[in-house]
């Protein structure tokens, strides 16, 4: 598995984003969300900064939710029963996802305020 082409590596890469696309709630909707900012700035047509703000948070939330379904994946895998530290660790990051989450919000208004 550690010297496959990078062409076959790119494919695992966009497999795992399907995967979650196709398998997280939460992954669908902030797909949604980014296709609404991206037709929203391209109607408002902001400066190339706010695109380049906006295209990061959009690239930060999508990985910060990759990360999360893929921990609370391996924990669950790893130990299906409830316990108190593991919703905590779970809390933390739905914490990040929302951390990545308000601040792409804050990017896309300010990014229409600039516009007007
Ligand atoms: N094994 C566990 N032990 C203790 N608390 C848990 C456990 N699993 C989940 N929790 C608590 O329930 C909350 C929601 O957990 P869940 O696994 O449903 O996360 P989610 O992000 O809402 O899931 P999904 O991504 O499937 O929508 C966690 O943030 C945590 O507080």
């Amino acid at each position: 598995m550690k010297n496959q082409s990078f062409i076959k590596k790119l494919g695992y890469a966009i497999n795992g984003f399907i995967y979650a696309v196709k398998t997280e709630h939460n992954m669908r909707r902030h797909l949604a969300a980014a296709i609404l900012a991206v037709a929203v700035f391209a109607w408002r047509q902001p400066s190339a900064i706010w695109w380049a703000l906006i295209v990061l948070c959009i690239a930060l939330v999508w990985a910060a939710e990759l990360i999360n379904s893929a921990v609370e994946g391996l924990i669950d895998h790893l130990h299906p029963e409830i316990h108190p530290q593991i919703g905590h660790i779970k809390d933390m990051l739905a914490g990040m996802v929302l951390v990545f989450s308000l601040a792409a919000v804050v990017v896309g208004v300010l990014g229409l305020y600039s516009t007007l």
